[in-house]
């Protein structure tokens, strides 16, 4: 996939949460559709907090296919996959448990190595090379759809203000020890990799949200994680945010159309 400059993101503002979910879930359906059009699977990478709670219209959704999905995360915390801090007992929950997922299509991290996150990380970038490899000749892996969320400091995945790894240009898996968001331990997917997916779309909802997405979206310069997540051409960057945290930005709304 030839890949040029970023275009600017796309916000799309929704009046509450349940407009927002059932638009979040057209949105995941027709990035779907597309895939397995020209590839026969789905690659698709989430992030933890309250995004899985916003994949509620996928449940029950007869769009869905979920024997064409591969799903892997966009950040974990280097926890046991039981732990109440794991992002994939949390998207196992709220999500995988109530719908017909293949579990070898369900790439978790390998916690027999939470003891060496070298290791742990370079694991996880095996499993990344193993699924994209053959499939994509890009230097990096193309997701269809990698889903984000953005914290209140304007952070994205692990990927944390002033932090060493907002210029991590080779590896596609790295792994931190200092996060100021608990627990300290976590493995993130790096810049280069989110930024080449064909499609990458945040959710952030709720007043607390307000003043960090004014600050994203208006004044990219300042150089915040969320800020950096620019997907190159022909992919595309999506904000989908409810009117609560939408309120103070005045960064262009865009009506929402699948
Ligand atoms: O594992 C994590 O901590 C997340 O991946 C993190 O990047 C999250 O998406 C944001 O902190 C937003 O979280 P909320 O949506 O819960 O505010």
């Amino acid at each position: 996939m030839p890949h040029g400059p970023p275009a600017a993101p796309i916000l799309y503002t929704f009046p509450g949460e349940e407009p927002l979910v059932a638009a979040l879930a057209e949105f995941i359906i027709k990035a779907q559709d597309e895939a397995i059009q020209k590839r026969d699977r789905f690659t698709l990478a989430v992030s933890g907090g309250s995004l899985a709670q916003h994949l509620a219209g996928l449940i029950g959704n007869p769009g869905v296919k979920w024997d064409k999905w591969h799903i892997f995360f966009a950040d974990e915390r280097c926890v046991p996959l039981d732990h109440e801090y794991s992002n994939y007992r949390l998207i196992n929950e709220e999500l995988l448990t109530k719908v017909d997922i293949p579990a070898e299509q369900v790439h978790a991290i390998d916690t027999s190595l939470l003891d060496d996150l070298d290791e742990l990380a370079d694991e996880y970038e095996q499993g990344l090379i193993r699924e994209f490899a053959n499939r994509e000749t890009a230097r990096f892996p193309v997701f269809d759809l990698i889903l984000l969320g953005m914290g209140p400091d304007g952070h994205t995945a692990s990927l944390f203000p002033g932090h060493a790894l907002l210029t991590e240009s080779d590896r596609w898996v790295a792994w931190i020890d200092d996060s100021p968001k608990p627990p300290p331990t976590r493995i993130t997917l790096t810049f280069p990799v989110i930024n080449h997916a064909h499609k990458c779309a945040f959710v952030a909802t709720g007043a607390a949200k307000e003043d960090i997405l004014h600050t994203v979206l208006d004044k990219p310069e300042e150089g915040l994680p969320s800020s950096r997540v620019r997907v190159a051409q022909p992919g595309m960057t999506y904000w989908f945010v409810d009117d609560a945290a939408a309120a103070k930005t005045e960064y262009l709304r865009t009506p929402f159309k699948a």
